[in-house]
């Protein structure tokens, strides 16, 4: 039987795939796949197997944007949904894994390399001390990696804690909830910080304007004469040119967000290790980020600013791929128990 592996890492938006002929081996012909051209995984995984020509593998993991409690798996932001068995049997596999992308992205932190890191931050992290996995992108994917003795690399989570209630600190941001609440029901952390969470807190910013006529105050017919952002890229590309100030508010407010909840989540598991910050928005803001509201709100936890500023933050470098080595990890793992 043909030893190869099949690797992916699905998210709302794109699939990455590779292929490992051997446990601890290279990954081979990393692609990108845009999720919504395909109706089905197993469509995208057979035209990738048909694309590079490979063979039946023998075994797959694959690292999806949503809960994996059972046989059945629906993606939270797209519409793929299978049955493991089906898919196994579909795609002629001895073997399939199923597990949530940030739970294989937390197998991959002890495999970064420095240059694959940039840190935001803190001082050095303390060695088998808990860290702290956090990453927009379609949705608010959240993992960490726990040490408890005996284990060999960390023991990742596999929770849900993007969907955790978003906690407003200013009045601002109160009134953006508000608007968020209206539109939801629950404001979850995702709500506002993933990609169309930054256009939600574009269009509600631009609701409560002062210059909104329909805004709380009422004022006169506002300033802002170009058509609204409909985009993530488009809000962050007027944020960081300058050239629309409820675009650089939202992203302002996203990144506080973001440091908010991130901060919440040290502090929960004690993350001395340090915190990653994964998903394909913040590599994308750049330096900007650095100067941004994330890391004084990392901090802003009242009597523990302290402990909260000497934990490191690293932004992963999303080139790497680096969930697709942790979706290996994970076979390695399953194949040893
Ligand atoms: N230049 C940009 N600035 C900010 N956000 C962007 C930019 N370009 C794309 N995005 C947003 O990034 C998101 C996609 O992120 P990512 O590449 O991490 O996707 P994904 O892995 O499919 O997502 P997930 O794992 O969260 O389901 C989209 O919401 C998109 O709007």
């Amino acid at each position: 039987m043909n030893p190869l592996r099949l690797l992916a890492d699905i998210g709302g938006t794109n699939i990455r795939l590779a292929w490992q002929d051997q446990p601890g081996g290279p990954l081979h012909d990393t692609r990108v796949l845009p999720c919504a051209n395909y109706p089905t995984v197993a469509a995208a995984i057979t035209a990738y197997l048909a694309e590079q020509g490979l063979a039946t593998p023998r075994e797959a993991a694959l690292g999806m944007a949503n809960p994996v409690t059972g046989d059945a798996v629906r993606m939270t932001n797209h519409s793929w949904s299978f049955s493991q068995r089906a898919l196994r049997a579909q795609l002629g596999l001895q073997r399939l894994l199923v597990l949530n992308d940030f739970t294989a992205l937390a197998l991959a932190l002890p495999l970064l390399r420095p240059e694959q890191l940039r840190q935001v931050g803190g001082g050095a992290a303390v060695a088998g001390s808990a860290v702290v996995l956090i990453g927009p992108g379609t949705g608010l994917g959240v993992s960490g990696l726990v040490f408890p003795p005996g284990s060999h690399g960390g023991v990742p989570l596999s929770g849900e804690g993007g969907h955790v209630s978003l906690a407003a600190q200013t009045q601002q941001e109160f009134d953006v909830l508000r608007i968020l609440q209206a539109r939801y029901g629950h404001a979850s952390a995702e709500r506002a910080v993933c990609g169309a969470g930054l256009v939600d807190l574009y269009q509600a910013l631009r609701q409560l304007a002062p210059s909104n006529p329909s805004g709380p105050s009422g004022g006169p017919s506002g300033p802002l004469g170009a058509s609204d952002p409909s985009t993530a890229a488009q809000v962050t590309e007027r944020a960081l040119q300058g050239s629309d100030p409820i675009a650089l508010q939202a992203l302002e407010m996203f990144c506080g967000f973001l440091g908010s909840v991130a901060g919440n989540l040290a502090l929960t598991l004690g993350a001395h290790g340090g915190v990653y910050i994964g998903g394909g928005m913040v590599p994308r803001l750049g330096t900007w980020f650095d100067r941004s509201t994330f890391r004084p709100r990392f901090e802003a936890k009242g009597r523990f600013q302290t402990y909260l500023a000497a934990i490191p933050c690293w932004i992963i470098d999303p080139g790497a791929t680096p969930a697709l080595h942790g979706a290996a990890r994970a076979l390695d793992i399953a194949g040893s128990a």
